[in-house]
């Protein structure tokens, strides 16, 4: 078939077009991540490819390594003196246990912990910490950034007359929602949460589970959960680890409805962990 220039360039643009789309998708590259608390193996050849704009659960039984995984993505586990870690994680194309720019790198990617951590300082306040750390001073500029980020955390309606109150005043879930307001605020593109939901009461569960599903519009979303329920709610694909290894990782309807591997099976249906 003879095809015109026009035709053949249109092609190859198409061609360009599917590969940036592709190869926008990974945003995390992981390979063969080993990781040591002082003598003892915590994480074991981990290699994954974590997909922009999805929300990726990690499950598995207490001790599995999860939060150790977790924590390696924005490289937490630099604070733990005995940690050694050898491997590859690469964010963006730059492999961050190569770059010295850590703050750069939590900039990037954003954490939410089990318990809301908030300080004792008013929701503004809270809010605004990392914007203003980050040198931002002008009055205008962070009462945007307060106000987007509580909005974008899905609670801004409920503390917008009260935000020079103290933080401390509010609900555990209203009080986890201040901290992704924290967390988006920074504007990362990463967010990491690691069972956030497990402080929390059913209704404000289902809050941060609504908002986690919004959010990942616009942010790469890991997250550890332990309930079956929330990581099938919730993500697009799910990883399941055991003994510091990843023994499958897949989508997430295929991990609870089809798994390959026996000892997932297991695990999700509840014969053990
Ligand atoms: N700071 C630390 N120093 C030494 N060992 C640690 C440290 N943190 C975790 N470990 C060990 O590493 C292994 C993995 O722990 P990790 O907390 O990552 O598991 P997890 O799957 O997140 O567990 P859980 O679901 O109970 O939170 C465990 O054996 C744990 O005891």
């Amino acid at each position: 078939m003879n095809t015109t220039f026009v035709e053949r360039k249109q092609i190859t643009e198409e061609i360009t077009a599917d590969n940036t789309q592709l190869s926008k998708q990974t945003k995390i590259s992981v390979k063969d991540l080993n990781l040591f608390y002082g003598d003892k193996q915590a994480l074991y050849d981990v290699s994954i490819n974590i997909k922009e704009k999805e929300v990726t659960a990690l499950i598995g039984p207490s001790g599995c390594g999860k939060s150790t995984f977790l924590r390696t993505l924005n490289r937490m586990n630099d604070l733990i003196d005995s940690v050694k870690i050898n491997g590859e994680i690469i964010i963006d194309g730059d492999d961050i246990y190569r770059s010295n720019d850590v703050i750069k790198l939590r900039t990037k990617v954003g954490m939410v912990f089990q318990k809301p951590n908030l300080f004792p300082m008013s929701i503004y306040d809270n809010v605004a910490y990392g914007p203003r750390m980050q040198g931002i001073k002008n009055k205008s500029k962070l009462n945007k950034i307060v106000e987007e980020s509580l909005r974008g955390a899905a609670i801004w309606d409920e503390v917008k007359d009260r935000l020079k109150s103290s933080a401390l005043g509010l609900s555990g879930g209203q009080q986890q929602r201040v901290c992704i307001a924290r967390a988006i605020a920074m504007k990362p593109d990463i967010i990491l949460m690691d069972e956030p939901t497990s402080a929390l009461d059913p209704i404000s569960t289902l809050k941060v589970e609504e908002l986690i599903t919004t959010m990942k519009n616009d942010y790469t979303i890991v997250i550890v959960t332990h309930n079956m329920q929330q990581a099938a709610r919730v993500s697009d694909r799910t990883a399941f680890f055991l003994s510091g290894e990843i023994i499958e990782f897949d989508e997430t309807s295929k991990i609870f409805s089809m798994p390959n591997d026996q000892r997932t099976e297991d695990y999700v249906t509840g014969r053990f962990g």
